[in-house]
């Protein structure tokens, strides 16, 4: 019998998720919140909101009922923004049975909690009622996923058989996924390169050439790390998908809402503009908050998410935030432990 997967959020991400798995020849049930969604899906085959233009498969089903989306699905996979999970989560825990894989492919941390979005599934789902969580993440544009743009991904829990499973799920000609148990260090990854796509997005609005956005990338890959290693991830996942790799596409591609939304705010628009007219969640802007408050109780230095928080939450001039950052004292490049213990071969 085909597995039925139940794809929670029909966002431009669930959406296109959802596609490439009835292409899977998967028996695939969307659900959405918002009723209007359900005959544009189902009848028209577009999702014309988050996906303008893209058809949908024929065989692509969408529902606003949550029980008959999550009925008999072997698979339920969350795709509703980070602020949104444990409220789905709590709609979901009565409607479980025969341990299904739970699955998400949220970047985000929760704003108050300051959880990851694994932590909240299990803090809200109860123990053994479900297998994972597994953790779907790396650089991957809906929209160019849609158009079947080569993509790799990471899919990480630590209950590797589970990951195995839904890695077999989703791999077709244009779409690879590659497991890892490392998840802190994978949600972390693909939370805090939001908050830095967008200072890239910002430093592109304001004019600033290659060497800046390759300095800050970097520095901010550094600063990742940095918080990552000191809580216990891997520090080799920092330098795979779902770091650098997702770091590199939201920092440099158009579709990234995160980039988009600092690009604007370097062009002098106001925040509150900016969030109202992406239509979509733009989750660096709450995790940033997230990321000053993390940094703070861990003790860890993050300067240049430091400064986008400022930007974002208290007013400070970005201009002001760069001289700020550029007139900190000298360092090491490396402070965390990574430094390559080799003597150099003398020629
Ligand atoms: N769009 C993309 O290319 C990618 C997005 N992601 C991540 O996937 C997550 C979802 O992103 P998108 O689909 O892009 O967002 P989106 O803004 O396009 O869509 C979000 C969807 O969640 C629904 N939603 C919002 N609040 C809800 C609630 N309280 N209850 C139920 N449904 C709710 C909305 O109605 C909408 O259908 C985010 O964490 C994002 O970072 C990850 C990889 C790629
Ligand atoms: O995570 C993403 C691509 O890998 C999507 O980034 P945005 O949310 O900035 O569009």
């Amino acid at each position: 019998m085909t597995d039925k997967i139940a794809v929670l959020g029909a966002g431009s991400w669930g959406t296109v998720l959802a596609n490439l798995l009835v292409e899977n020849g998967l028996n695939v049930a969307l659900w959405t919140h918002d009723q209007k969604q359900v005959p544009e899906i189902n009848e028209t085959h577009h999702n014309q909101h988050y996906l303008p233009d893209f058809v949908l498969h024929d065989d692509l089903r969408a529902t606003s009922d949550l029980a008959e989306a999550v009925a008999g699905a072997t698979v339920i996979l969350f795709v509703v923004p980070t602020n949104a999970i444990r409220s789905v989560a709590e709609q979901v825990k009565p409607l479980l049975q025969g341990q299904p894989i739970v699955a998400h492919a949220a970047k985000g941390l929760e704003l108050g909690t300051k959880l990851r979005v694994s932590e909240v599934l299990a803090a809200v789902l109860p123990v053994g009622a479900y297998r994972g969580p597994v953790v779907i993440s790396g650089p991957s544009h809906a929209e160019d996923v849609a158009t079947k743009d080569i993509t790799t991904l990471t899919v990480a829990s630590s209950d590797l058989a589970a990951a195995q499973a839904v890695q077999k799920l989703f791999m077709n000609d244009y779409f690879r996924l590659y497991t890892n148990t490392d998840v802190l260090g994978v949600e972390l990854g693909a939370a805090l390169k939001n908050v830095i796509a967008i200072g890239a997005g910002a430093l592109h609005g304001l004019g600033y050439g290659d060497n800046t956005k390759a300095a800050l990338m970097t520095r901010g890959l550094a600063e990742i790390t940095r918080l990552g290693t000191h809580m216990g991830a891997n520090p080799m996942t920092f330098i795979g998908l779902s770091g650098v790799g997702d770091l590199i596409v939201t920092c440099t591609s158009v579709h990234s809402r995160n980039w988009r939304a600092g690009n604007a705010l370097g062009q002098g628009k106001k925040l509150s503009d900016v969030l109202a007219n992406m239509g979509m969640v733009v989750e660096g802007v709450s995790t940033a908050k997230v990321v000053h408050e993390l940094a703070k109780d861990q003790g860890c230095d993050m300067p240049i998410s430091e400064g986008i928080y400022q930007v974002l939450y208290q007013g400070a001039p970005i201009k002001t935030v760069i001289t700020d950052l550029m007139a900190r004292e000298g360092k090491p490049e490396f402070d965390f432990g990574l430094t390559l213990q080799t003597t150099p071969k003398q020629v």
